[in-house]
């Protein structure tokens, strides 16, 4: 079964230590087939750490983990090829050509073709999706940053995962490259009903592509929800302004659309100029870290986000 109960990933009470030091503190999340969720959290967080774990290739210290109804610890051959995984770092073939290369990890996958998922993805059409067509038969070695990373992504695809693991697979790529492969990672889902578990440091990337975003800090998770549930929980962040009876306002309020409200229903038609700028996930991210990060320094100290309007 591609899973169990419509969940590709469950974690429960994980943890990692390396030597003494604990880098993840009893981490619990799950996630849903078909669902692109985003892990962010700062540099050292223990991201690559946790995918390490759930492709299988880092033993953890404690905790429950099923990875397409397998324990990562336990999985098979076939069970990898159910996975595809872009790693941060390149893989060196530089005399391979682009379509050779595909073509052969490809073949790889063939043994695990299905009635339902054909195996591996026909290499001209990939080559196309990734947008690799005029590279097809040049060397590797001579494709560009950007080119190699869309390389990257192509193995990484080239056996129809149910599951796409993608450790920041955007950097370097320019902006038409960028959305290129959102687009591509859309298509991933929608067509194949692939599950994407994706890290990223770049927010607008995360708010575009994410059905669901997680962020990690200080071992633990901090928050789990849509990008907007995300923002919304950073209160009186939402700033509005409105020119009243000549002079401007402004206030900080949790929920705008409801301040705005109260404020047509209380001065109607002299309410001029309202302009409204909503938290950003930004915000949201930068705020939950910084109180992981007090908390952390300082258990006893940390005060719970203020809540309700504010000047
Ligand atoms: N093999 C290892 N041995 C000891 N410590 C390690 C090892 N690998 C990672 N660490 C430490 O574990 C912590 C988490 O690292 P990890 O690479 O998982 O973080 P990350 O969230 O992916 O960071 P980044 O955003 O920089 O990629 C870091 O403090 C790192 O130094």
């Amino acid at each position: 079964m591609p899973d169990s109960g419509g969940l590709s990933i469950e974690v429960d009470g994980l943890r990692l230590r390396y030597g003494t030091t604990e880098v993840l503190h009893g981490v619990s999340f799950q996630v849903r087939r078909g669902e692109v969720l985003a892990l962010l959290g700062p540099n050292g967080a223990g991201k690559t750490s946790t995918i390490e774990i759930l492709e299988g290739f880092r033993m953890r210290s404690a905790g429950r983990v099923d990875v397409l109804g397998v324990d990562p610890a336990l999985g098979t051959e076939h069970w990898r090829a159910r996975m595809g995984i872009v790693l941060q770092s390149w893989r060196d073939h530089p005399k391979w050509r682009v379509r050779e290369l595909l073509a052969f990890q490809g073949s790889l996958y063939a043994p695990y073709s299905t009635p339902v998922i054909r195996r591996p993805w026909d290499v001209d059409d990939l080559l196309a999706a990734v947008g690799l067509a005029e590279q097809a038969d040049r060397p590797i070695k001579v494709l560009s940053g950007g080119q190699r990373r869309r390389l990257d992504v192509a193995i990484g695809l080239v056996g129809r995962p149910e599951l796409v693991f993608l450790d920041e697979p955007t950097t370097g790529l320019d902006p038409k490259a960028r959305r290129d492969f959102h687009a591509l990672v859309r298509r991933i889902r929608d067509e194949f009903e692939a599950t994407v578990l994706i890290t990223t440091h770049d927010l607008d990337e995360a708010e575009k592509l994410a059905d669901r975003i997680i962020i990690l800090a200080e071992g633990g998770i901090v928050a789990d929800g849509t990008p907007s549930q995300l923002t919304r929980q950073i209160a009186g962040h939402d700033e509005v302004s409105w020119v009243h009876g000549g002079a401007r306002q402004v206030r900080h309020v949790a929920d705008s659309t409801a301040f705005a409200r109260g404020l047509f229903a209380r001065d109607g038609n002299s309410i001029r100029e309202l302009e409204i700028r909503r938290a950003t996930l930004e915000d949201a991210y930068l705020a939950l870290v910084r109180n992981a990060e007090q908390a952390a320094a300082h258990p006893a100290e940390v005060a719970p986000e203020p809540d309700g309007a504010s000047r």
